[in-house]
Protein backbone atom coordinates (compact mmCIF):
# COMPACT_ATOMS: atom_id res chain seq x y z
CA UNK A 1 0.00 0.00 0.00
CA UNK A 2 1.36 3.44 -0.72
CA UNK A 3 2.93 5.22 2.34
CA UNK A 4 0.82 8.04 1.64
CA UNK A 5 -1.47 10.07 -0.91
CA UNK A 6 -1.21 13.07 -2.20
CA UNK A 7 -3.50 15.84 -1.77
CA UNK A 8 -4.96 15.26 -4.94
CA UNK A 9 -5.44 11.72 -5.00
CA UNK A 10 -6.83 11.85 -1.52
CA UNK A 11 -9.50 14.37 -2.87
CA UNK A 12 -10.34 11.80 -5.86
CA UNK A 13 -10.47 9.13 -3.59
CA UNK A 14 -12.75 10.74 -0.87
CA UNK A 15 -15.38 11.98 -4.12
CA UNK A 16 -14.87 8.31 -5.17
CA UNK A 17 -16.08 6.91 -2.41
CA UNK A 18 -18.74 8.77 -1.68
CA UNK A 19 -20.51 8.26 -4.90
CA UNK A 20 -20.32 4.91 -4.25
CA UNK A 21 -22.76 4.85 -1.26
CA UNK A 22 -25.39 6.31 -4.50
CA UNK A 23 -24.93 2.62 -5.94
CA UNK A 24 -27.46 0.22 -4.49
CA UNK A 25 -28.03 -3.58 -4.66
CA UNK A 26 -28.90 -4.74 -8.79
CA UNK A 27 -27.79 -1.96 -10.28
CA UNK A 28 -26.27 -2.05 -13.52
CA UNK A 29 -23.49 0.65 -13.27
CA UNK A 30 -21.52 2.53 -15.84
CA UNK A 31 -17.83 2.57 -14.83
CA UNK A 32 -16.26 5.87 -15.78
CA UNK A 33 -12.31 6.39 -17.39
CA UNK A 34 -9.40 8.15 -15.82
CA UNK A 35 -7.62 8.26 -12.40
CA UNK A 36 -10.36 9.37 -9.92
CA UNK A 37 -13.14 6.36 -11.79
CA UNK A 38 -10.08 4.34 -11.11
CA UNK A 39 -10.66 4.88 -7.36
CA UNK A 40 -14.51 4.44 -7.73
CA UNK A 41 -13.94 0.82 -9.38
CA UNK A 42 -11.47 0.51 -6.20
CA UNK A 43 -13.68 1.29 -3.93
CA UNK A 44 -17.03 -0.74 -5.66
CA UNK A 45 -14.90 -4.00 -5.66
CA UNK A 46 -14.44 -3.09 -1.93
CA UNK A 47 -17.97 -2.87 -1.33
CA UNK A 48 -18.32 -6.00 -3.60
CA UNK A 49 -15.88 -7.96 -1.24
CA UNK A 50 -16.81 -6.63 2.06
CA UNK A 51 -20.85 -6.47 1.73
CA UNK A 52 -21.73 -8.98 -0.75
CA UNK A 53 -23.40 -5.92 -3.48
CA UNK A 54 -24.73 -7.43 -6.37
CA UNK A 55 -24.16 -4.92 -9.01
CA UNK A 56 -23.11 -5.49 -12.89
CA UNK A 57 -20.63 -2.93 -14.79
CA UNK A 58 -20.24 -1.44 -18.17
CA UNK A 59 -16.73 -0.34 -18.60
CA UNK A 60 -16.21 3.22 -20.76
CA UNK A 61 -12.70 1.82 -21.74
CA UNK A 62 -10.32 -0.96 -22.13
CA UNK A 63 -8.78 0.11 -18.97
CA UNK A 64 -11.17 0.12 -16.82
CA UNK A 65 -12.41 -3.00 -17.87
CA UNK A 66 -9.29 -4.99 -17.07
CA UNK A 67 -8.69 -3.05 -13.77
CA UNK A 68 -12.60 -3.92 -12.78
CA UNK A 69 -12.00 -7.84 -14.30
CA UNK A 70 -8.63 -7.59 -12.24
CA UNK A 71 -10.68 -6.50 -9.14
CA UNK A 72 -13.08 -8.94 -9.65
CA UNK A 73 -16.39 -6.71 -10.66
CA UNK A 74 -18.32 -8.37 -12.69
CA UNK A 75 -18.89 -6.84 -16.72
CA UNK A 76 -21.34 -7.08 -19.23
CA UNK A 77 -21.92 -4.74 -22.38
CA UNK A 78 -24.09 -1.83 -22.92
CA UNK A 79 -26.20 -3.87 -25.73
CA UNK A 80 -26.58 -6.94 -23.21
CA UNK A 81 -27.70 -4.22 -20.02
CA UNK A 82 -29.34 -2.18 -22.24
CA UNK A 83 -30.01 0.98 -19.80
CA UNK A 84 -28.32 1.65 -17.13
CA UNK A 85 -29.33 3.10 -13.30
CA UNK A 86 -25.99 4.87 -13.02
CA UNK A 87 -23.11 6.36 -14.08
CA UNK A 88 -20.08 7.00 -12.20
CA UNK A 89 -17.10 9.17 -14.21
CA UNK A 90 -14.78 12.01 -13.95
CA UNK A 91 -14.58 14.76 -15.86
CA UNK A 92 -11.53 17.57 -16.73
CA UNK A 93 -14.01 20.46 -16.09
CA UNK A 94 -17.48 20.69 -14.61
CA UNK A 95 -19.59 24.54 -14.20
CA UNK A 96 -22.59 26.06 -12.42
CA UNK A 97 -25.06 23.69 -14.49
CA UNK A 98 -22.63 20.62 -13.85
CA UNK A 99 -21.59 20.67 -17.91
CA UNK A 100 -18.98 18.99 -18.46
CA UNK A 101 -15.65 18.90 -20.66
CA UNK A 102 -13.95 15.05 -20.39
CA UNK A 103 -12.42 13.08 -22.37
CA UNK A 104 -8.53 13.79 -21.45
CA UNK A 105 -8.21 10.48 -21.36
CA UNK A 106 -9.58 9.76 -24.89
CA UNK A 107 -12.27 7.86 -23.65
CA UNK A 108 -14.95 10.64 -24.21
CA UNK A 109 -16.79 8.20 -26.53
CA UNK A 110 -17.99 5.47 -24.63
CA UNK A 111 -18.24 7.85 -22.01
CA UNK A 112 -20.84 9.73 -23.54
CA UNK A 113 -22.88 6.79 -25.24
CA UNK A 114 -22.55 5.32 -21.13
CA UNK A 115 -23.92 8.31 -19.55
CA UNK A 116 -26.81 9.05 -21.85
CA UNK A 117 -27.50 5.44 -21.58
CA UNK A 118 -28.16 5.65 -17.46
CA UNK A 119 -30.68 7.63 -15.57
CA UNK A 120 -28.47 9.35 -13.37
CA UNK A 121 -24.89 10.15 -14.04
CA UNK A 122 -22.65 11.26 -11.21
CA UNK A 123 -19.34 13.08 -11.63
CA UNK A 124 -16.57 12.42 -8.94
CA UNK A 125 -14.09 15.36 -8.91
CA UNK A 126 -11.38 17.03 -7.28
CA UNK A 127 -12.24 20.74 -6.63
CA UNK A 128 -9.24 21.90 -9.54
CA UNK A 129 -12.23 21.10 -12.10
CA UNK A 130 -14.56 23.27 -10.52
CA UNK A 131 -14.86 26.28 -12.89
CA UNK A 132 -16.84 29.44 -13.33
CA UNK A 133 -16.76 28.74 -17.02
CA UNK A 134 -15.46 25.77 -19.39
CA UNK A 135 -12.80 25.79 -21.22
CA UNK A 136 -9.35 26.06 -20.17
CA UNK A 137 -8.87 22.44 -20.77
CA UNK A 138 -8.24 21.96 -24.10
CA UNK A 139 -11.38 20.39 -25.27
CA UNK A 140 -11.23 16.96 -27.10
CA UNK A 141 -13.20 15.97 -30.12
CA UNK A 142 -12.60 12.60 -31.37
CA UNK A 143 -12.52 12.24 -35.63
CA UNK A 144 -12.10 8.90 -38.07
CA UNK A 145 -8.45 9.14 -38.99
CA UNK A 146 -9.62 9.22 -42.92
CA UNK A 147 -9.10 13.06 -43.81
CA UNK A 148 -8.60 14.06 -40.21
CA UNK A 149 -6.63 17.19 -41.73
CA UNK A 150 -9.60 18.09 -43.77
CA UNK A 151 -11.77 17.35 -40.43
CA UNK A 152 -9.68 19.90 -38.66
CA UNK A 153 -9.33 22.44 -41.41
CA UNK A 154 -13.63 22.06 -41.23
CA UNK A 155 -13.12 22.36 -37.12
CA UNK A 156 -11.23 25.91 -37.95
CA UNK A 157 -13.52 27.36 -40.03
CA UNK A 158 -16.25 26.59 -37.79
CA UNK A 159 -14.50 28.28 -34.82
CA UNK A 160 -13.66 31.15 -37.21
CA UNK A 161 -17.70 31.43 -38.17
CA UNK A 162 -18.57 31.47 -34.28
CA UNK A 163 -16.20 34.40 -33.76
CA UNK A 164 -14.34 32.01 -31.13
CA UNK A 165 -11.14 34.12 -30.90
CA UNK A 166 -8.47 30.97 -29.24
CA UNK A 167 -8.79 28.53 -31.58
CA UNK A 168 -5.71 26.29 -31.72
CA UNK A 169 -6.35 23.00 -32.75
CA UNK A 170 -3.88 20.31 -32.18
CA UNK A 171 -3.83 16.46 -33.31
CA UNK A 172 -3.27 14.67 -29.45
CA UNK A 173 -0.31 12.05 -29.75
CA UNK A 174 1.26 9.15 -28.59
CA UNK A 175 5.09 9.44 -28.38
CA UNK A 176 5.39 10.45 -32.32
CA UNK A 177 2.19 8.61 -33.99
CA UNK A 178 -1.64 9.98 -33.37
CA UNK A 179 -2.96 8.24 -30.07
CA UNK A 180 -5.72 6.10 -31.18
CA UNK A 181 -8.46 5.75 -29.21
CA UNK A 182 -10.57 2.64 -28.11
CA UNK A 183 -13.05 2.66 -31.11
CA UNK A 184 -9.62 3.62 -33.36
CA UNK A 185 -10.50 7.30 -34.10
CA UNK A 186 -8.13 10.08 -33.18
CA UNK A 187 -8.37 12.97 -30.83
CA UNK A 188 -8.48 16.93 -31.84
CA UNK A 189 -7.33 19.20 -28.73
CA UNK A 190 -9.43 22.58 -29.46
CA UNK A 191 -7.60 24.89 -27.26
CA UNK A 192 -10.52 27.68 -26.68
CA UNK A 193 -9.49 29.44 -23.30
CA UNK A 194 -12.99 30.06 -22.61
CA UNK A 195 -16.54 28.48 -24.20
CA UNK A 196 -19.06 30.83 -24.35
CA UNK A 197 -22.15 28.39 -25.48
CA UNK A 198 -21.16 25.25 -24.87
CA UNK A 199 -24.83 24.19 -25.99
CA UNK A 200 -24.26 25.71 -29.13
CA UNK A 201 -20.37 24.83 -30.13
CA UNK A 202 -21.35 20.83 -29.45
CA UNK A 203 -24.50 20.88 -31.64
CA UNK A 204 -22.24 22.52 -34.22
CA UNK A 205 -19.02 20.58 -34.09
CA UNK A 206 -20.93 17.32 -34.36
CA UNK A 207 -22.22 18.26 -37.72
CA UNK A 208 -18.73 18.93 -39.14
CA UNK A 209 -18.29 15.02 -41.27
CA UNK A 210 -15.37 13.26 -39.72
CA UNK A 211 -16.09 14.61 -36.46
CA UNK A 212 -17.76 11.41 -34.17
CA UNK A 213 -18.32 12.99 -30.55
CA UNK A 214 -16.92 16.28 -28.64
CA UNK A 215 -15.75 16.04 -24.78
CA UNK A 216 -19.07 18.71 -24.50
CA UNK A 217 -21.84 16.67 -21.20
CA UNK A 218 -24.59 18.97 -21.71
CA UNK A 219 -27.48 18.70 -19.33
CA UNK A 220 -26.11 14.78 -18.91
CA UNK A 221 -25.02 15.10 -15.70
CA UNK A 222 -27.07 15.09 -12.39
CA UNK A 223 -24.63 15.30 -9.62
CA UNK A 224 -21.29 16.16 -8.55
CA UNK A 225 -19.63 14.73 -5.54
CA UNK A 226 -15.86 16.89 -5.57
CA UNK A 227 -13.76 15.89 -2.83
CA UNK A 228 -11.09 17.96 -0.74
CA UNK A 229 -7.84 17.78 0.29
CA UNK A 230 -8.86 18.07 3.75
CA UNK A 231 -11.32 15.88 4.05
CA UNK A 232 -14.43 17.18 2.71
CA UNK A 233 -16.64 16.32 0.52
CA UNK A 234 -19.48 18.42 -1.36
CA UNK A 235 -22.17 17.00 -3.01
CA UNK A 236 -24.29 18.97 -5.53
CA UNK A 237 -27.79 18.16 -7.10
CA UNK A 238 -28.29 20.17 -9.94
CA UNK A 239 -32.01 18.74 -9.94
CA UNK A 240 -32.77 19.51 -6.33
CA UNK A 241 -30.37 22.33 -6.60
CA UNK A 242 -28.81 21.40 -3.17
CA UNK A 243 -25.56 21.54 -2.20
CA UNK A 244 -24.43 20.08 0.92
CA UNK A 245 -20.82 19.82 2.75
CA UNK A 246 -19.78 16.32 4.35
CA UNK A 247 -17.40 14.33 6.13
CA UNK A 248 -15.92 11.67 4.81
CA UNK A 249 -13.96 9.42 7.02
CA UNK A 250 -10.62 8.61 5.63
CA UNK A 251 -9.95 4.55 6.04
CA UNK A 252 -8.11 3.30 2.63
CA UNK A 253 -7.80 -0.43 3.25
CA UNK A 254 -5.24 -2.44 1.85
CA UNK A 255 -7.51 -4.25 -0.11
CA UNK A 256 -8.54 -0.70 -1.75
CA UNK A 257 -4.30 -0.75 -2.80
CA UNK A 258 -4.33 -4.42 -4.62
CA UNK A 259 -4.16 -3.19 -7.98
CA UNK A 260 -1.34 -0.57 -6.89
CA UNK A 261 1.10 -2.65 -5.02
O1 LIG B 1 -11.35 10.43 -21.23
C1 LIG B 1 -11.25 10.47 -20.02
C2 LIG B 1 -12.29 10.92 -19.11
O2 LIG B 1 -13.20 11.82 -19.64
C3 LIG B 1 -11.86 11.24 -17.69
O3 LIG B 1 -12.97 10.97 -16.89
C4 LIG B 1 -11.42 12.67 -17.47
O4 LIG B 1 -10.33 12.96 -18.35
C5 LIG B 1 -10.99 12.93 -16.03
O5 LIG B 1 -9.89 12.14 -15.72
P1 LIG B 1 -9.15 12.23 -14.32
O6 LIG B 1 -10.09 11.71 -13.29
O7 LIG B 1 -7.93 11.35 -14.48
O8 LIG B 1 -8.79 13.67 -14.10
Amino acid sequence: MPADLSPIDKAKFLAAKRATDFVENGMKLGLGTGSTAAWMVRCLAERIREEGLRVVGVPTSSRTAQLAAQLGIPLTTLDEAKWLDMTIDGADEFDGNLNLIKGGGAALLQEKIVATASDQMIVIADAAKDVSQLGAFPLPIEVIPFGWQTTKALVEETLVSLDVLNRDVTLRMNGAAPLVTDESNYILDLHLKRIGNPRQLALVLNQIPGVVENGLFIDICDIVVIGHGDGRVTVRDINSGETEDERVEFVPTSNIFADLD
